[in-house]
């Protein structure tokens, strides 16, 4: 069978098994069309069926999860584990908090993982979870129970050698230390690599926390250095006001570029005179209160309520750092009308497959998720190292490792990209690099 034809009938038997996961879906289908070219050259792979295995995950955890509010009030949410593909090692990804979690978001990020993992060079298999609780407006007791509840089925499913959840949308150290306890008197374990994103006091890692921001920084500077330029004066627009917006935000800063915007699920900001990153970080960080709030101490700012499109606000440099499908067609057509000349993802899928269309018909260079945004994995990697070490390394010890493995991601990606005649075309290449080594431990492994 040839390549094209084999890939459209994947494609074909996805949506059929797979009834309304959207987000699903487009996430395969980006990255099995992209694998047409691998896929002539290796057509062993194909009578390996190793597409059919790779789209079918490994296992899928679904449960129950009661617990009570802070009146006595009793909720049930629905808690998810993906176990996608463990052949290069433990399955490892985020688990999300977020009233939008369903079967098809997780098994988007868990399909995305495998092939993010595998760029990272470290051994670490595909895998994501989460659950449809809403954070918001939660106090510290309800989320500590909630995290109790949600790890006292979890437990069961994980292992240092098996599973090893971390941080995502809702997830934060916080959250991260709630799990850990209850997995800690679960199991009568302290074995503190059964999750990342910890805080420092019991195994967590310098450098975890800026480390998708950062490394979505370090990703963009190869790029801009391809192109003979650099963040120096550059102005930047960022949404978000989460993990990765608040770091991407920091490194960008640090580099020399003006980033003029963040956003929450409220509205966005458009400072003219660069964000003010401590506000931002007072407001997200500390004190948990909406993005707007930003206008009492900068009074000259814009905030537009009802709206996280900051793609209206002219850039040179696009980094979407909050949530999936947050650039459409018409925002993409926006940005590239507006001069933007650089798109670097820091959120997961944050480009909808018309909007990537888009970037590259009109010759934007353009930065995939599973490329850009592989740093925070990456130190999750570097976590589950120092915790089976016992030892803990510097902050400038992690980062550092953290910028060589982004800037080996940029090249096997380029190099990726080259080898099928699209020089530019970084998605392609990010791709094809992740893929092959999984496809490889794969065929190894024999059917299985
Ligand atoms: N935290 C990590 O290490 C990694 C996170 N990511 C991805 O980065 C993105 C952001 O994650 P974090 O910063 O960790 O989460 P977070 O919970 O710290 O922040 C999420 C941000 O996105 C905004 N947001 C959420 N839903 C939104 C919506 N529907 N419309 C507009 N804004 C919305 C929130 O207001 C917040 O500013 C997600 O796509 C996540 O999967 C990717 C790799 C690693
Ligand atoms: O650090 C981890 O294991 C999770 C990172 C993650 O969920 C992601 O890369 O999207």
């Amino acid at each position: 069978m040839d390549a094209k034809n084999y890939v459209e009938g994947v494609l074909e038997d996805v949506k059929r098994r797979n009834p309304g996961e959207v987000e699903f879906y487009n996430a395969v289908d980006e990255v099995l069309h992209s694998l047409i070219p691998v896929l002539e050259k290796k057509p062993e792979l194909i009578e390996a069926a190793i597409l059919d295995r790779i789209v079918e995950p490994e296992r899928m955890i679904y449960f129950r999860v009661p617990w009570m509010d802070d009146s006595g009030k009793v909720h049930v949410n629905r808690g998810f584990r993906v176990q996608f593909n463990g052949a290069i090692g433990p399955y490892k990804g985020g688990l999300r908090f977020h009233p939008t979690v369903n079967q098809s978001i997780i098994k988007f990020l868990g399909f995305e993982q495998i092939f993010k993992n595998s760029l990272t060079g470290l051994p670490m298999g595909g895998g994501k979870g989460g659950c449809d609780f809403d954070p918001k407006g939660k106090s510290d007791a309800e989320v500590m129970r909630f995290c109790q509840a949600f790890m006292s089925e979890l437990y069961k499913h994980i292992g240092t050698d098996v599973d090893v959840p971390a941080g995502d949308i809702g997830v934060g150290a916080r959250e991260i230390g709630y799990m850990y306890g209850m997995y800690r008197k679960l199991s009568n374990s302290s074995s503190q690599g059964i999750l990342t994103g910890k805080p420092l006091t019991f195994g967590g890692s310098l450098g975890r926390t800026p480390a998708t921001g950062y490394g979505l920084i370090y990703f963009i500077n190869e790029m801009l250095k391809d192109k003979g330029t650099s963040l120096k004066d550059k102005t930047v627009a960022v949404s978000g006001s989460g993990n990765v917006a608040i770091y991407a935000i920091e490194k960008a800063q640090q580099f020399g570029a003006k980033v003029v915007t963040c956003s929450d699920s409220g509205g966005y900001i458009y400072d003219e005179e660069g964000i003010d990153l401590a506000i931002v970080k007072q407001l997200k960080e500390v004190e948990a209160r909406r993005i707007k709030d930003y206008l009492q101490f900068r009074p000259k700012a814009k905030y537009v309520e009802g709206s996280t499109n900051v793609w209206e606000i002219p850039c040179d440099v696009a980094l979407p750092c909050a949530t999936q499908n947050e650039i459409d067609k018409a925002s993409a057509e926006k940005l590239i009308q507006n001069g933007v000349k650089f798109v670097a993802e820091g959120a997961n899928m944050p480009s909808t497959l018309d909007a990537v269309a888009a970037f590259q018909k009109a010759g934007i260079y353009f930065g995939p998720a599973k490329a850009c945004n592989a740093g925070g994995v990456a130190c999750s990697g570097l976590e589950m190292t120092q915790n089976a070490m016992r030892l803990s390394w510097t902050f400038e010890e992690v980062d550092e490792k953290l910028q060589v493995i982004m800037k080996n991601i940029f090249a096997a990606s380029k190099s990726a990209a080259k080898e099928i005649g699209d020089d530019d075309n970084l998605l392609a290449g990010a791709n094809i690099a992740g893929f092959l080594k999984v496809a490889d431990a794969m065929m190894k492994q024999g059917i299985i």
